[in-house]
């Protein structure tokens, strides 16, 4: 659907984008992950045709959105990062306002307007002034006018940033039902780990204008190890059960602390089974059995040696 080539912006010193490559499948949430300065925005940005990149090209469809962007853009769909709303008008007619800047038929407008607002579960609160919202519900309608004119690619930009919990969560289930339902293909930037982890299908890590790391989740996890963590509760210490453990050449590595083993096994080796079954031979009681997966904060770590949120 779109596809991102070698694509470079630079603001006088500063290399904002520098040789991104990334594609987006028709129907996926591709999550777009990276600390703040990453270059996400510049990129989100010139792939809506709203910057120039200094190099590289950007394709929807196999058609330039550099040398067309007239045509294409009424198929994209921009959520800025920045709430760009009128708080002395009501909910709707900031809709009604945007509808008419996109040229939506009047008549198709009402119908598009009520449609949005039950996306983004603004109907009982349509008639009231923006300036009463809550964070949350203005960046729920901030994403209501991106869909007005229903595009096929959407793109949004950190949507959740400086809200509540609760009103978080409301919006990545909308971004997901919006995903579901009408089938809309959903680029999404955040510098939460756990919001890409929830919502994408695949991911692509940015720092410094590179990416530096793509792929599905499992792939990405992948990167950091070829290896699964295995941590095992006993009831009280157990020799022979660890010296079992020592013994079974799938296991890499070992570590006891008290009655906790923790054990390394590679990827491909379904270890649980082992585990019950040396417990039951030895008589050790377990009280848990866990796998602990690397998580993509961890990766980014291993990556770029820094945390996420630096
Ligand atoms: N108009 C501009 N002029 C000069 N430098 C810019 C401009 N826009 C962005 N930059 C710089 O380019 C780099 C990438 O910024 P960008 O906003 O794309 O990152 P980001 O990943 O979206 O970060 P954030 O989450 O803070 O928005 C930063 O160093 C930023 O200061």
């Amino acid at each position: 659907m779109l596809e991102v080539i070698d694509l470079k912006k630079q603001f006088k010193h500063t290399k904002a984008v520098d040789g991104v490559n990334l594609f987006i499948e028709q129907g996926e949430i591709v999550g777009l992950l990276g600390p703040n300065g990453a270059g996400k925005s510049t990129t989100i940005s010139i792939m809506s045709s709203l910057t120039k990149p200094s190099d590289g090209d950007v394709r929807f469809y196999n058609e330039s959105i550099i040398q067309r962007p007239q045509q294409l853009r009424e198929q994209l769909g921009v959520v800025p990062q920045e709430i760009a709303l009128y708080l002395n008008l009501t909910a709707r007619e900031n809709l009604l306002f945007f509808g008419k800047v996109y040229r939506i038929d009047k008549k198709q407008l009402e119908k598009k307007i009520d449609e949005v607002l039950e996306i983004i579960g603004l109907v009982e609160k349509q008639h009231e002034l923006v300036k009463t919202f809550s964070g949350g519900m203005k960046r729920r309608l901030n994403i209501g006018v991106a869909l007005l004119h229903q595009p096929s690619l959407v793109f949004m930009d950190e949507p959740t940033v400086g809200i509540d919990p609760q009103s978080r969560n409301y919006i990545l289930d909308t971004v997901k039902r919006l995903n579901k339902e009408s089938n809309t293909t959903i680029l999404y930037t955040s510098h939460y780990m756990e919001e890409v982890e929830y919502l994408c299908d695949r991911i692509y890590i940015m720092d410094q204008g590179h990416i530096i790391a793509a792929g599905s989740k499992e792939e990405i996890k992948n990167i950091l190890s070829a290896e699964q963590t295995f941590v095992v509760e006993t009831a009280a210490d157990h020799d022979d059960f660890i010296e079992k453990l020592e013994a079974n050449p799938s296991v890499r590595q070992l570590k006891v602390q008290e009655t906790t083993v923790t054990i390394l096994i590679p990827n491909e080796v379904e270890f649980f089974q082992t585990i019950i079954q040396l417990a039951q031979q030895t008589g050790t009681e377990l009280k848990s059995v866990q796998v602990q997966k690397p998580s993509l904060e961890d990766v980014f770590l291993h990556l770029t040696g820094r945390a996420l949120r630096d």
